[in-house]
Order: C-alpha cells, then sequence, then structure tokens
C-alpha cells in the first residue's frame, strides 16, 4: 500500500534534514502508530505521504505508484486526513464540512446527502436535521473529532493519515474514541498511519509501531515485539520493560493467540479474549495450572503455565531475525506472515 525508499525530508530555508533515510513498507489493512518525542518528524513523515511537502531525496510509493506522478489533488482522493482539534471549517455546517470533497468532485446532490447520512451513523453521530446544520463551535471536542472522521472517510479512501486525532480530547472520550476507530479499522480494513506522543495509545492501537527519533526510525515493529525485544536501551526505557509481569500488563489475552492450545479439559478458569493478560497471570498465581480463553462465547484454547514461560525467551530469540531485516530496512518476509496471520485471525507474533 505504502512504501518509502530512503527517503530525506527537510523544510526551504533549512539547511538540516528532518528525516534522514527512512525506509519502510505498509500493506493494505495494517494500522500503523507513528510514535515520537515532539519534532521527531512524525508530522512531516505523514505530509510526504499526501504531498504537502516533497522529500529532498527518495521515493515514496502508493500502490506501487510514484506519489511524485500525477497531481497532489488526484493522490489526496484516495487519502482520507485527520488532525488534531479536527480542522473543521468553522463557517461550515456539519453536513458541509463533511461533503467537502464530495462537493469538489461535483457528486450529484442526492449521493452526498446520502454519504452524509452513512457516515453520521458510522461515527456514532446523529443524523437528524438540527445536528447537521450545526457549527463546530456548538460541537464537543469528542463529536467534532468524530466529524473530522467521517469528513476523512467521505470518499471511501485507502488509506487514512492520523495526526494526533485524540491528543486534546479528554482520557474518557478518548478511550471511546479509540475503541471506535478500531472497530472501524476491523469493519473497513483501512490502512492506517496514526501518529501519537501516547505509547500506550501507539501500543493499544497499533498493528505495528514505528518508533521515530531525531527523523530516523529506531524501531518498526510488532507491539510484543518492541516492548519484549527492543532494540536499544532508549525504546527499553520508553516501555519500562525490565520485568516480564511489566511487560505482560501492556497486552491483552489475544495478542498471546498463538500460544494457545486447542485442549479443552483440565482448566477450571477462564478469561475473555479482550481481557489484559496480566488476568491469565492472576489465575496461575492461584495455582491454576491452565487457563481457558473465549471469545464472545466460542473457545478459541487454552493457555498453559509453562508456554507462558518459555513466551518470553521465545521472542527474545527472535531478536536477531528482527536486527537482519532492520539491516535490510524493509520488512519484506514479515508482511508476508503478517498476512497470514490476518488470514488465520491472530494478531500474536509474526515471525
Ligand atoms: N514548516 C516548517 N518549516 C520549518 N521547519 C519545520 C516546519 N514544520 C516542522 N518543522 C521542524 O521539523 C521538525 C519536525 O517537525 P514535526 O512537526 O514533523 O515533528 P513531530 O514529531 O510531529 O512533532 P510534534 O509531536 O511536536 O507535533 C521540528 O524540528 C520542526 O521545528
Amino acid at each position: 500500500m505504502l512504501e518509502f525508499q530512503h527517503v530525506d525530508a527537510g523544510y526551504p530555508g533549512q539547511n538540516r534534514q528532518i528525516l534522514k533515510n527512512i525506509s519502510f513498507r505498509i500493506i493494505q489493512g495494517e494500522f500503523i502508530t507513528i510514535l515520537g518525542n515532539s519534532g521527531s518528524g512524525k508530522t512531516t513523515l505523514l505530509k510526504l505521504v499526501n504531498r504537502l511537502i516533497s522529500p529532498a531525496g527518495g521515493r515514496i510509493l502508493f500502490k506501487g505508484g510514484d506519489i511524485a506522478q500525477g497531481t497532489p489533488e488526484q493522490l489526496r482522493k484516495n487519502m482520507g486526513y485527520v488532525i488534531q482539534q479536527a480542522g473543521l471549517f468553522p463557517h461550515m455546517t456539519v453536513a458541509e464540512n463533511i461533503a467537502v470533497l464530495p462537493k469538489v468532485l461535483k457528486w450529484n446532490k442526492n449521493t452526498i446527502n446520502a454519504r452524509v447520512d452513512e457516515l453520521l451513523s458510522m461515527t456514532k453521530l446523529p443524523s437528524d436535521k438540527e445536528f447537521k446544520n450545526r457549527h463546530p463551535w456548538q460541537l464537543s471536542g469528542g463529536q467534532q473529532q468524530r466529524v473530522g472522521i467521517a469528513r476523512a472517510l467521505c470518499t471511501d479512501p485507502d488509506i487514512l493519515l492520523m495526526d494526533e486525532p485524540f491528543g486534546a480530547l479528554d482520557a474518557v472520550t478518548r478511550k471511546e474514541l479509540q475503541q471506535e476507530l478500531k472497530q472501524l479499522h476491523h469493519t473497513f480494513g483501512k490502512t492506517i498511519l496514526f501518529v501519537t506522543h501516547d505509547r500506550q495509545e501507539a501500543i493499544d492501537l497499533g498493528d505495528r509501531v514505528m518508533v521515530l527519533n531525531d527523523g530516523e526510525i529506531s524501531q518498526f515493529d510488532t507491539p510484543r515485539r518492541l516492548i519484549m525485544c527492543p532494540a536499544n536501551e532508549a525504546i527499553r526505557n520508553l516501555f519500562h520493560a525490565d520485568t516480564a509481569l511489566k511487560k505482560l500488563s501492556y497486552f491483552k489475552v489475544s495478542d498471546f493467540a498463538d500460544l494457545l492450545k486447542e485442549e479443552q479439559d483440565g482448566g477450571a478458569r477462564s478469561v475473555e479474549w479482550d481481557m489484559p493478560m496480566e488476568t491469565v497471570l492472576d489465575c496461575m498465581l492461584q495455582g491454576q495450572e491452565r487457563v481457558l480463553v473465549y471469545r464472545e462465547g466460542i473457545y478459541m484454547g487454552s493457555f498453559r503455565h509453562r508456554d507462558l514461560i518459555q513466551a518470553d525467551g521465545y521472542t527474545e530469540n527472535q531478536a536477531d531475525r528482527y536486527t537482519e531485516n532492520q539491516a535490510d530496512g524493509y520488512i519484506d518476509d514479515q508482511s508476508d506472515d503478517y498476512t497470514n496471520n490476518q488470514e488465520r485471525g491472530q494478531t500474536g507474533e509474526m515471525v
């Protein structure tokens, strides 16, 4: 879906490079979070994708074609863009804000109205006339952000670029919108690039997390590998991944799906797929040798104590493989495995 090949970038009038030799590849349907300190180049990277700025060196491919060919407008039809505080036009109503791009593209009125209604319902907003006629200042922060997402989805783009979309929201609304975005991603399978400062948000949402540091990628990996096999001391510290127990607190049961065994009998305690992994450990600390896992009432398998103990060592063993991939700057073989995992409905280890 998207590939950076040795991309450098800076801003006019500045002689320093903001992004240096960035290479990566993202496959269709992946949810990628981009995590890094202020000034590390996260926004710059997003702006390169939709041609708000151009690379100083290297190439960017979108669906196999160089984005430098064709016009930026053609490209942006296929890329929804959501920014912090939604960036809604203050003088336009909710409906007008959502329909900006379809109007430019000269869709007919009925099609636009139907699409606006569809998107309001998709983003869990009211679709009555009164709401559609409100202006952004008459909406809560969460509602504004929902309208921003609806606008970005309006032309059914292949990829969503989201720059700290939930950064200005209170913790409760933020969690709610994170859940809904995950659900939207699950339902519609869009490729998403999501910039955040917040490491918990990065690992909760991302299939893979790109950690940027001073314009370079320090690690681009699944949340699990980022925590279990940090590429350097800074990333280890970022996730405070010093004890096995602390590491597990970052995960859900589903993140360990690949360790589930099929045996049915023997486990008296059961947990749900979406529960924190710590729940499984709690059961085991209370003497449970095996814990059964259910997903919406369907039996998924069970964890055995010794498999979990081995999990830590298992991921450590993959560190060498990871280092080789980093040296290439690509993740080709992982992408294939990732796709296989997706097909099997697994979210666990990719290698
Ligand atoms: N239009 C611009 N002109 C010149 N320099 C810029 C411009 N925009 C950003 N920069 C510089 O580029 C660097 C990276 O900025 P960028 O906005 O990509 O970082 P970021 O990681 O998104 O930061 P934040 O999390 O604070 O938004 C910073 O040093 C910033 O000062």
